[in-house]
Order: structure tokens, then sequence, then C-alpha cells
């Protein structure tokens, strides 16, 4: 920026300088527009400086903690030029205003691309941001620096979503932290972030167990909240809810866990995130790359140095599968993209969708294509075993106190006329009955299909896995039919399934449906 620096380049009490980011700027050479986040600590306006656009981050200080604090903030973000760190381009340290003015960043935080858009990068991309955000945090650590607050909504993007480290508000010296009290850490440790801070669990997702315990914060806590950060990008899900936008989570206490519950089991039941799943075609080497990122014991944790090279590895392997074009995952998401592209072609879109219907069409459709019996389940069961189970089978529904009924059930005694293949299944909707409806029909009928395929116990999983991703597709189709924003409609299931074959039981379940009663 052609700004001039003004000397002494310094704040009103001498404790910041810099050589290149001017630290005094005249009223004129600035224009605050409209504010664009407001923390309990700070608001952000879109703001003209020198005919650039920028974000000028203003903090509320009214006692003299905020301003050392502010000061604290200058100091730090003045030593700190990386690419992966949002720039610093000039500050204002003078009474009466004390200003930070960053580089706009025009796709805002990364929480709420991915929860508010709902963002759904593809992998690379995804990888990409993981290894710049890596990059970012092991120069701070180089520099003996830790974050302390690495989450989504402090994870900026550009215009070609590169990732910039943002609000150094709770950043440290390593040195500096040794001699803190469990007091400083009230104090200091508060949860930050718009949306959190709103649903009152705030940073706790985000926070390493040793930090829950009150324990002071090392590179390892950053390195915990990275992983959380890093499986929130891969999965699209909030830490801890199976919801994708920000629109459904009215509070984090309504949907699993108290803010004491949680803390609890992170600490001491090892309660984690749920890991992308497999049909996402994230490489299982990054899974466990998060694993280890987000491990109880602190020491287990991988250091920002390991995680660049480990993801510098994991990038060029990925380039190397795609010139050779094996990459299997992609291989059977694509397999579901077809079936529904074929099937979506096939029904014009009714206002009141019936998904029933939508699942019977998919089904029906899919099960023409392959169905060759279940002659390879019964041919490898054991009829040695001298059990013989005597089955009888009956449902009941109620709707308990909602208005209307979410769940549904199938009841299948005998697949596809086989006399020894049986198959139940229980599905608790959520947020509507959609998803339920559709999959008691879809799913049955992809068991049939892979009846002839593998085990009964792999066909169950991939049965799962499968109506998953029809229905997701479904539901996209018509999301984009109706033009309904995506925010607005997020209906899903847990489901619970049994599969008897002759005298061998299988069960599977996706989320809290755990019983089959
Ligand atoms: N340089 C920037 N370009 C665009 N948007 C920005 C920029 N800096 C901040 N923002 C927006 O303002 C929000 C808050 O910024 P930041 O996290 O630095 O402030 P904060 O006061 O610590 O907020 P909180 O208390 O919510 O964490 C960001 O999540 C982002 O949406
Ligand atoms: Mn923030």
């Amino acid at each position: 920026m052609g700004l001039d620096i003004v000397q002494p380049n310094t704040c009103v009490r001498g404790c910041c300088s810099s050589d290149s980011i001017p630290l005094h700027l005249p009223p004129s050479s600035y224009i605050l527009l409209s504010p664009i986040a407001r923390g309990a600590e700070s608001v952000v306006y879109e703001a003209i400086l020198d005919g650039k656009r920028v974000a000028v981050k203003k903090p509320i200080l009214s006692t003299s903690d905020e301003l050392d604090k502010f000061h604290k903030e200058l100091q730090l973000l003045c030593k700190l030029h990386h690419p992966g760190i949002a720039t610093l381009v000039a500050a204002h340290a003078r009474p009466p205003n004390y200003m930070f003015f960053f580089q706009f960043y025009e796709e805002r935080n990364l929480a709420h691309k991915l929860h508010v858009q709902e963002w759904t990068p593809d992998i690379d991309h995804a990888l990409t941001i993981t290894l710049q955000l890596a990059k970012a945090l092991q120069y701070l650590h180089n520099q003996g620096i830790i974050h302390r607050d690495v989450k989504p909504a402090n994870v900026l993007l550009d215009q070609n979503s590169s990732a910039h480290l943002a609000d150094f508000g709770l950043a440290e010296y390593k040195k500096d932290l040794r001699g803190v009290s469990t007091e400083n850490w009230r104090s200091s440790g508060k949860p930050t972030g718009g949306f959190h801070k709103k649903n009152m669990v705030g940073t706790l997702i985000y926070m390493a167990p040793e930090i829950l315990r009150k324990e002071i914060h090392t590179e390892k806590s950053d390195v915990y909240s990275f992983g959380v950060s890093i499986n929130e990008l891969l999965t699209g899900v909030i830490p801890y809810t199976d919801i994708r936008a920000e629109a459904q989570a009215h509070t984090v206490l309504e949907m699993n866990y108290t803010e004491q519950q949680l803390t609890a089991a992170v600490v001491s039941g090892g309660l984690r995130p749920v890991l992308p799943g497999i049909v996402s075609g994230v490489p299982a080497s990054m899974l466990s790359l998060i694993q280890k990122c987000w491990d109880a014991n602190p020491q287990n944790r991988p250091s920002f140095n390991d995680i660049v090279l480990e993801l510098d590895g994991i990038l060029e392997q990925r380039k190397r599968m795609e010139k050779e074009d094996l990459s299997l995952q992609k291989s059977s998401i694509s397999h579901g993209h077809q079936v529904m592209e074929s099937i979506n072609n096939l029904h014009t879109y009714q206002e009141n969708i019936n998904w029933s219907t939508q699942g019977q069409c998919l089904s029906k459709r899919a099960s023409a294509e392959v169905h060759s019996g279940f002659g390879k389940w019964l041919d490898s069961s054991d009829e040695s075993l001298t059990y013989h189970p005597v089955l009888s089978w009956g449902s009941f529904a109620t709707c308990g106190r909602r208005e209307s009924m979410e769940d549904t059930h199938f009841l299948m005694p005998y697949l596809c006329n086989e006399k020894d293949v049986h198959v139940f299944g229980i599905f608790d909707g959520h947020r509507g009955a959609a998803a339920a409806e559709f999959s008691a029909q879809a799913l049955p009928e992809f068991l049939k299909i892979l009846g002839s395929t593998c085990s009964p116990a792999d066909a169950l999983l991939e049965a799962f896995v499968r109506t998953d991703v029809a229905f997701r597709n479904e539901l996209d189709s018509n999301r984009n039919f109706k033009r309904v924003t995506q925010k607005d409609w997020h209906p899903g299931c847990t489901a619970a399934a049994a599969l008897i074959v002759r005298n061998k039981l299988f069960v599977a379940n996706a989320g809290s449906c755990r019983k089959l009663s």
C-alpha cells in the first residue's frame, strides 16, 4: 500500500513498533463502512484505506486490561509475516482511536462458509486449506507463539478460498504462559466466537482435554484444536452435533450435551467428533492424522513440523493417484451419482414430495439392475450349527409427544421370498420424516442388490452408505429445484437394522438408534 510511515512509527506507549506497517494514520486516509462482525470484544468493519478495501477491527476498550491486551496483540501482529496469517496492513494506536487494519478477506470465515453458506469443498481443496493452516501454525510455533483460539471462525478465506489464520486476541508467547494461574486462564481463556458464544458452549468444542482440565496451553493444545477444526472442514458438521447449518442449531445444549457433560465426555470418556465417513473419499492417512492430532495425551500429538510433512506426503500421493486414475473412493461415489442422476431425470418435481415413493423409485430402478439372489450368503452359512432360531415379528409405532410421526420401520421377513433371509429396520426421523421414509424404502432394496456381491456384514454396511448418499443427492436436487436455501431444510434420521441369514444375526446402526426392540 502506498501509505506513508510517519516517524516515530510507534504506538502511543512506545511498546509497539514496525518498519513496514504504519501505526498511526491521518483520519482522512480511511473511511469506515458498515460493520461485518460484532464480537463481545470487538467490532469488525469493512473500510477503505488509501483507496483499498480493508477490514478494520476495533476492539471495545473500557478497562486498562483491555488496553494492555490491544498493545500485546499489536506487538504480536507487527512481527507476523506469513501468507497463511491474516495480513495487518496498518494500525492506529493512539487515543482516541485504537484500530487494526487488515487486508480484506472476501470469503469471510471458514465457519460461516461451511455452516451458513453450506460450502462443500472438494477433498483436494479441503486438504490444501489444511496444509495452509498447518504451515501458518508451524510458523507461529517456530516463533514461540501459541494461538490458543484455533477454530474455523478464526480462519479467514480470500477470493480463492485460501486460508489465513486470524484473531490473535488470545495468542501468547509460550515463555509467558508458564506462570499463568487458573485465574488468568479464566479471564483470558473465555470462550470467543459469535455463533458459539451465542450458543453457550463457546470454543469449548475445540479445547483440548488438558485445557478443559485447566492446565496451561502448549503448542500441542493448538494441535488438538487444529484436528477438531480440520475434521469440521472435512465433514461439514459442527462438532458433537449432526447438523450442517447454523440456522438449525438453536443451542448446542438443546442438541446433545450440556457444557458439563461435554467436558466430562471429552476429558474422561475420550469423546471426539465423528470422523468423515468412508464414502467421503477422505484418505485414510488423513483420518489417522486427525486422530493423532486429537490424542488425549498431548505428547502423542504430532508437532506442526510433522503435520506439514505428513500433509505434503498425502497431497503428493493424491496427485500421483489422480494421474494413475486409481481413486477407488471416487468411483464408488460417482456410482451413486450415476444411479441418482438417471432417476432424477425420471420424475418431475412434485410440490409435496412423497419420500417413500422417492425411496421406492430409487430402489426399484436400482434393483432392476442387479439382483441375483442370496445364494452366496446361504452357501457360506454354516449349516452344521445346531442353532435354529424361531422367528416371530410385529411392529407397534407411536408418535410420542411430537405433533407428527417422524419414525418409520420396515419388516421384510422373507427378503425376495427367500425363506432364510430376514431384514428389519427402524428409522428415527430428525427434522421431519423425509429421511426416515426414504431410507425405509431404499435400504432393503440396496441390500437385495448387494446380496450377490459381498458378505452379509459388508452388504449391510454398504447399504447404509448407499442409502445415505442416495438421500443426500435426492435432497440436493430437490433443494436446487425449489431454490430453497439449504440452511432452511435439514432432514435426517438415525437407523438400526437387523439382517438374519439362516442362523446368524447381523446388526448395524447409524446415529443414536442403537437398540432394536
Ligand atoms: N480481514 C478480514 N476480512 C474479512 N472479514 C474479517 C476480517 N477480519 C475479521 N473478519 C470478520 O470478523 C470476524 C471476527 O474477527 P476476529 O475473530 O478477528 O474478532 P473477535 O473480536 O476476536 O471476534 P470473536 O470474539 O467473535 O472471536 C471474523 O470471523 C470475520 O468474519
Ligand atoms: Mn474470533
